[in-house]
């Protein structure tokens, strides 16, 4: 591709690639340069010319001196904008999820239901590229914006048709995932949750409505957990531009849950639509599993899939990595589940969907990040203390904190909980003291294989630390 083809002008350079990273620059590539949280991107500008940019995506008012200067008020969308025309073809439908939880699992579910509906489906978020085939970790939810439309640029060559990715809000307010069409974007839930980088809720809830305000395509659907009280904002933001609607949930018109019957192994969902009633039964336990669900039906109905099957296909969803994973029964007799709770209200929602399944005491153990929302530590603590009958808390990934002074904010929260630092000593604990009715529930490090300490990562895994303390 020519650069006069990207940016209108009679430029006959040939581009090679993207980057933001200038020790990313090789010869013909167009280097984007923003202010950063941490550093300014535009000091890079001298050094990524020197390495062989041809042009820059740069504020206005930037200095770019032997390369083009393509200028903008919003130097990460036109960048986004420009890398898009490079890298595509895109598979052809593709959905965004965003919310404060469910991402994950949404995306996740939504690839299944497309692969059992026949289609080459694949999902991009927390738990990386994930095909019918493989899993590659990228290591952040939403990858920068090289790496994400490369990714997707190679997945369709795969062949795949349908992709669902997750729209964090860090990747949303940094155009980490813009330039291809979005023909369904979906929403599940706001509650707090990185506050220490939006700075209020407002502001955190702008950063999502992006979503639906700015990447959404003009004909595409906007599909909405309904029951959050924050829905309503998203379904007006969707009328007003025209966006069609596809609402889930008790309150939801699309799919409307009537009925949720908590069995054994899952759960009896009893959906109408159409003017149709449907049962079905869910192998996942818990009510946020089955609004996660729901949600990710509605993105495939909106997306054009059959209403009846893909109600139907609900019955043979495999769980989520990490999200109520069932990792180990302990000698005495108790189930150990591992869940990525790591806000206050996904502690509450993972505490409720465990409640119905416990005869004796529910026994919590979890922390929090560090460098991470401070704010949420002691509503974890006061969530945590009002729903499980045992609490212990301990270390999640104190990144660059002191992991006491971690403990101690959540602890202000739950002033009765053992606190145990180390996290294998925390679990070993919450194993040996499970008797036969109890259940165990270690959150907030779900699928993760590493516990950050500092700018080191251990290796660590909730599922096979409980499968070694239960052995
Ligand atoms: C706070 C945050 O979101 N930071 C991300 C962001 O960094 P930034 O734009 O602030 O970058 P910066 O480090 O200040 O640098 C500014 C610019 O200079 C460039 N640079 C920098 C240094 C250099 O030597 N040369 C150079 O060119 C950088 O590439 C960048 O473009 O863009 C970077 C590149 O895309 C990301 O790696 C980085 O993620 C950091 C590592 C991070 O920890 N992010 C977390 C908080 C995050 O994004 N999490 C969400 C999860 C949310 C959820 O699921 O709940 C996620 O989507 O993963
Ligand atoms: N719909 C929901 N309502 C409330 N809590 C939920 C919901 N879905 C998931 N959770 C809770 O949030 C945790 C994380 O779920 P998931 O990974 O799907 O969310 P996410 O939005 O992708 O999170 P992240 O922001 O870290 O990427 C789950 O383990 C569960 O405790
Ligand atoms: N995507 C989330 C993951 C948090 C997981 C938890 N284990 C932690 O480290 O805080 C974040 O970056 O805030
Ligand atoms: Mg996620």
């Amino acid at each position: 591709m020519r650069l006069g083809t990207l940016t209108g002008g009679d430029a006959g350079a040939v581009v090679t690639g993207f980057a933001i990273d200038h020790r990313k620059v090789a010869p013909g590539t167009i280097f984007g340069a923003f202010q950063g949280t941490q550093v300014n991107g535009e000091d890079f500008i001298p050094a990524a010319v020197k390495a062989g940019a041809i042009a820059v995506v740069a504020r206005r008012g930037a200095v770019v001196e032997g390369a083009l200067h393509i200028a903008d008020d919003n130097p990460r969308e036109k960048f986004a904008q420009l890398a898009a025309q490079f890298f595509a073809p895109f598979p052809g439908i593709a959905v965004a999820v965003t919310g404060t939880n469910g991402k994950t699992s949404v995306v996740e579910m939504t690839r299944q239901l497309w692969r059992m509906a026949g289609f080459h489906a694949a999902s991009i978020g927390t738990l990386g590229v994930t095909t019918a085939d493989e899993r590659v970790s990228t290591g952040l939810t939403t990858p920068d914006i090289v790496t994400f439309l490369s990714n997707v640029a190679g997945l369709a060559r795969e062949g795949v048709t349908h992709l669902a990715f997750e729209a964090s809000s860090h990747g949303l307010s940094q155009y980490r995932t813009e330039g291809l069409p979005v023909r369904a974007a979906a929403f599940t839930n706001l509650s707090r949750d990185h506050l220490d980088y939006h700075g209020d809720m407002a502001a955190y809830f702008h950063a999502k409505l992006r979503l639906f305000a700015d990447v959404l395509d003009l004909d595409g659907a906007a599909v909405v957990w309904a029951d959050d009280p924050n829905s309503p904002r998203v379904e007006d933001l969707a009328r007003a531009r025209g966006n069609r609607l596809v609402t889930v949930g008790e309150h939801g018109e699309t799919l409307r849950l009537v009925g949720r019957e908590p069995t054994l192994l899952g759960q009896g969902l009893t959906i109408e639509a159409e003017g149709q009633v449907y049962t079905v039964n869910l192998p996942l336990i818990g009510a946020y599993q089955a609004a996660n669900a729901l949600t990710a039906a509605g993105l495939v109905i909106a997306t054009g899939g059959d209403v009846a099957a893909t109600i139907a296909n609900l019955a043979r969803l495999q769980p989520v990595r990490g999200r109520l994973e069932r990792a180990a029964i302990t000698q005495a007799g108790a189930p150990v589940y591992v869940d990525y709770a790591h806000t206050p209200d996904a502690l509450e929602a993972a505490i409720a969907a465990l409640k119905p399944h416990t005869s004796g005491r529910l026994i919590l153990m979890f922390g929090a990040g560090g460098d991470r929302d401070r704010g949420k530590r002691e509503p974890m603590g006061q969530a945590a203390a009002a729903g499980a009958d045992r609490v212990i808390v301990t270390d999640d990934n104190p990144r660059g904190e002191d992991p006491a002074a971690i403990r101690a904010e959540i602890l202000k929260g739950a002033p009765d909980a053992t606190e145990i630092g180390d996290r294998r000593a925390a679990i070993a604990a919450a194993v040996a003291m499970a008797g036969s009715e109890d259940i165990v529930l270690l959150a907030g490090k779900g699928h993760e294989q590493g516990q950050i300490v500092g700018d080191r990562v251990l290796a660590f895994d909730d599922v096979a630390v409980a499968r070694e303390c239960a052995a």
